[in-house]
């Protein structure tokens, strides 16, 4: 009888072993890749790439053959994923990469999380409501200029947090830097953008070569690339030694840095998360907020109502405050459902496979990108029933958050080791703009000269980041009692 244990455990141990073996050996023995269109010889299903919304076509392919789809391009495997169970995949131990796991993007990671993590980010509030203020003047100054101001709120705020660093409110030159590096990333992220992504000899062939798009593309923006990361940096760096320092992000990181032979990396690593704040950051705070001008032109109803509630619980008389988030259950239901309806990260981050693994059955090759289609879980409508409309609503039960929907911020922000760091920050930039914005002003169709209504659809920007296009839309002050409140903004 008390040998029976022991020999049960030895039966499993070789079993666990032979499995470990084989699977080491070849997976692909026992295995199927998971299921796909039909490849073409050589080219594969390049043509199932389509450049215009990827996330849709993903999706229809994914109603054909399953939440987990496997293309091949020019001899490379992509893996699409379009079920939540995609978070379980990642948390399962794969090491999934972009850029690699190194050591320097481990030590960036680990500051940049020290200052962004949920009980600090909450420090930086104080800041995103003095600029988002700020936006308000501008906006009813300029409210043509809507689209530049908004992309200028969220520079304004990481500066000043990041750097210290005031920008000017036209033709800064940290802003148009940034910018010009936020136009490649999101050329350089979007899967299959350039074909070298999917043919790797491609990166030799000579710059004179037809076509040869990306090297002139990488040539370009190198030199940016490097200003981005060096010119605040080094404002902090020379205010150090002027002795004429200005609190901030970079200067703590900074002073943290203890003199040792890993100083240069530590450095790096302060100046990498800075820089990946704004990169992180920019694109995806400013399309989040475009879609939720947009969302207010073409849904009147459910403005009025966060303007009710708005009124109700913090009155006429102040702006809000992020104390008041938690009484504000339709505000922070409205800002679920525009991080829902038009996810600005539709496909997440594109990752790469470090070694091959299996998945629900599935063998998915070393080196396979995998592509988490955000886009598909938000319109899942097993979680969002009729999941094109646009209603807050689907998020509340008896007046409060129903912590039994799926909450979109487990999807929009990606998964697992890579999640976005800046999340919590992010949340609360969204929460200060969209509440202040709605308790000044009305967001409605813009008149032409004739005195009729420009009309206004959904038509969004393909790539990494998903964005309206341009709109035109009117900002008014709601009543006297706004416009008594807005005169007393300090200037
Ligand atoms: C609505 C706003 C935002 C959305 C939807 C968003 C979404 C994302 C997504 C999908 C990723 C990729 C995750 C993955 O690889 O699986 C990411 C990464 C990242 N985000 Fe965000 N983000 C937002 C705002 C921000 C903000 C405000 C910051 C900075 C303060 C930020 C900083 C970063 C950084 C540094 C990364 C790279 C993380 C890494 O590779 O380790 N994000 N974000």
């Amino acid at each position: 009888m008390d040998s029976y244990p022991y020999y049960t455990a030895y039966v499993a141990t070789v079993i666990i072993a032979v499995l470990l073996v084989c699977r080491r050996i070849r997976p692909q023995v026992y295995l199927s890749l998971p299921p796909g269109p039909r490849p073409w010889p050589i080219i594969g299903n390049l043509l199932d790439f389509p450049s215009a919304a990827p996330w849709t076509t993903f999706d229809r392919l994914g109603k054909t053959y399953g939440d987990v789809i496997h293309m091949r391009v020019m001899g490379h495997s992509v893996v699409v994923l379009m079920s939540i169970f995609l978070c379980d995949l990642v948390e399962a131990g794969w090491a999934m990469v972009l850029q690699g796991y190194t050591d320097s993007w481990r030590r960036s990671r680990r500051v940049f999380r020290q200052y962004f993590n949920r009980d600090v980010a909450p420090k930086f509030q104080e800041i995103q409501r003095e600029e988002t203020q700020a936006f308000l003047l501008r906006l009813h100054r300029s409210p043509d200029e809507v689209q530049g101001l908004v992309r200028h709120l969220f520079s304004s705020m990481i500066m000043r947090i990041m750097y210290g660093i005031k920008i000017s409110e036209q033709n800064d030159p940290y802003v148009a830097i940034a910018e010009e590096v936020m136009k490649g990333f999101s050329e350089a992220g979007q899967p299959g953008r350039f074909y070298v992504d999917f043919i790797p000899f491609l990166r030799y062939i000579p710059t004179w070569f037809p076509g040869a798009l990306f090297h002139k593309r990488a040539a370009s923006l190198k030199p940016v690339f490097n200003a981005m990361v060096n010119k605040p940096f080094n404002v902090v760096k020379d205010s150090i030694v002027s002795g004429s320092t200005i609190p901030s992000v970079v200067l703590s990181m900074l002073e943290g840095i203890h003199d040792g032979t890993r100083r240069e990396e530590d450095e790096m690593a302060v100046k990498s998360s800075a820089a990946s704040a704004y990169a992180g950051g920019a694109d995806t705070t400013r399309s989040a907020i475009q879609l939720f001008l947009l969302a207010m032109v073409l849904y009147p109803d459910v403005q009025r109502r966060a303007q009710a509630e708005l009124q109700s619980i913090v009155g006429s008389n102040r702006m809000p405050a992020f104390a008041d988030r938690p009484s504000l259950p339709y505000v922070q239901a409205l800002i679920l459902e525009i991080l829902r309806w038009q996810p600005v990260a539709p496909l997440s981050m594109p990752h790469s496979t470090s070694s091959s693994d299996t998945y629900r059955g599935y063998y998915i090759p070393k080196g396979a990108i995998v592509i988490g289609n955000a886009w598909s879980i938000l319109h899942d409508p097993q979680h969002y029933p009729n999941p094109f409309s646009f209603n807050p609503e689907r998020f509340l039960k008896n007046g409060r958050l129903d912590s039994d929907v799926l909450s979109p911020t487990v999807v929009c922000f990606g998964f697992g080791r890579r999640i976005c760091p800046g999340q919590f920050f992010a949340l609360d930039s969204l929460y200060i703009i969209v509440s202040s914005i709605l308790q000044l002003f009305d967001i409605s169709h813009k008149i032409d000269e004739c005195g009729q209504q420009i009309a206004v659809d959904v038509r969004l920007t393909s790539g990494l980041i998903s964005s309206t296009e341009p709109f035109a839309c009117s900002f008014k002050l709601r009543s006297a009692a706004a416009e008594a409140l807005f005169s007393s903004l300090p200037d």
